[in-house]
């Protein structure tokens, strides 16, 4: 089957189903029945269906990015931050005293505020500027709403901050650091837009203009750790519905990538009870049981 074709029956045949996530009011005014699936090949041509030019909160795929570009600037960032799959919820903070204030990996929300403190201030607008280029996209932005909305309800990231920051693994304020991490959060992007800025985790690290984000080697490790921890204490179940490498977000959204194939996005803001996508998933299950293109 032609990719556009198949894009086009999956969005059909999925239902949009569960709840939009109200603890950022902002994002519950969203229409849980949205559903957009856009696929870009390598050469960065896109195939999408339903609402996939709608923009959308990015929320927690921003931290694939993060990661990405801190490992373009060396390792040490390891030093701060686990890479195991945490099996608790994404804002969990039960782990961090046992493990002296070291996330178990940076897609979690703990492991994130790592992140963004080791790229430190500005890495918001680093952030931006990056997904603008890979997109090809100069109009993606934050939207300001969500990020008042989110600042305003942060009290549990700034917990995690700052218990962090007590064990001596946080270098800027607290302030600063939610400040950024609030931003990345609440960037608003389409399919069409993500699936063509991952694409540089499809091509092992090469960027849509042909240079190099990252080594072969740092693109299959951010793969992996999205693979083990990018759909936080679901990631298991993810692994093994859909097999591929993926990060979502509580905006609904969830990218996946085919490593040497293609980029996948998906929205549909409903979630499960562990903040995935309901249809997200149902669609990328279809996705690679339809084309078998799975790393598996
Ligand atoms: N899982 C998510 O998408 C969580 C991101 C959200 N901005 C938060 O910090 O809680």
């Amino acid at each position: 089957m032609e990719l556009q074709q198949l894009v086009s029956s999956i969005a059909a045949d999925v239902t949009p189903d569960g709840a939009v996530a109200d603890y950022i009011p902002a994002l519950a005014r969203i229409d849980p029945h949205a559903f957009g699936l856009a696929v870009a090949t390598l050469d960065g041509e896109v195939f999408g269906a339903g609402d996939f030019e709608t923009p959308f909160s990015i929320q927690s795929i921003s931290k694939a990015f993060m990661l990405a570009l801190a490992l373009s600037q060396g390792d040490d960032v390891w030093s701060r931050v686990g890479r195991e799959p945490s099996g608790s919820p994404f804002n969990s903070l039960v782990q961090l005293e046992t493990e002296q204030g070291i996330p178990r990996n940076p897609f979690i929300n703990a492991g994130a505020l790592v992140v963004t403190d080791h790229l430190g201030y500005g890495a918001a607008d680093k952030l931006l500027k990056f997904l603008r280029r890979e997109s090809g996209n100069p109009d993606v932005d934050v939207d300001p709403e969500v990020a008042k909305s989110e600042l305003d309800h942060s009290d549990r990231n700034r917990a995690l901050a700052h218990f962090m920051a007590s064990y001596g693994n946080m270098r800027n304020n607290v302030d600063v650091v939610l400040h950024e991490y609030v931003r990345q959060c609440s960037i608003e992007m389409s399919c069409a837009d993500l699936a063509r800025a991952t694409l540089f985790l499809a091509r092992h690290g090469v960027r849509n203009d042909g240079t190099r984000l990252l080594a072969v080697s740092g693109a299959k490790r951010v793969n992996a750790v999205m693979l083990t921890c990018g759909t936080y204490d679901a990631a298991g179940q993810f692994a093994y519905r859909v097999g591929l490498p993926g990060k979502s977000g509580v905006g609904g959204g969830i990218i996946a990538v085919v490593p040497g194939k293609c980029a996948i996005a998906v929205w549909s803001p409903g979630l499960d009870a562990r903040g995935n996508s309901v249809a997200g998933l149902d669609a990328l299950d279809r996705f690679t049981t339809l084309t078998g293109w799975s790393v598996f």
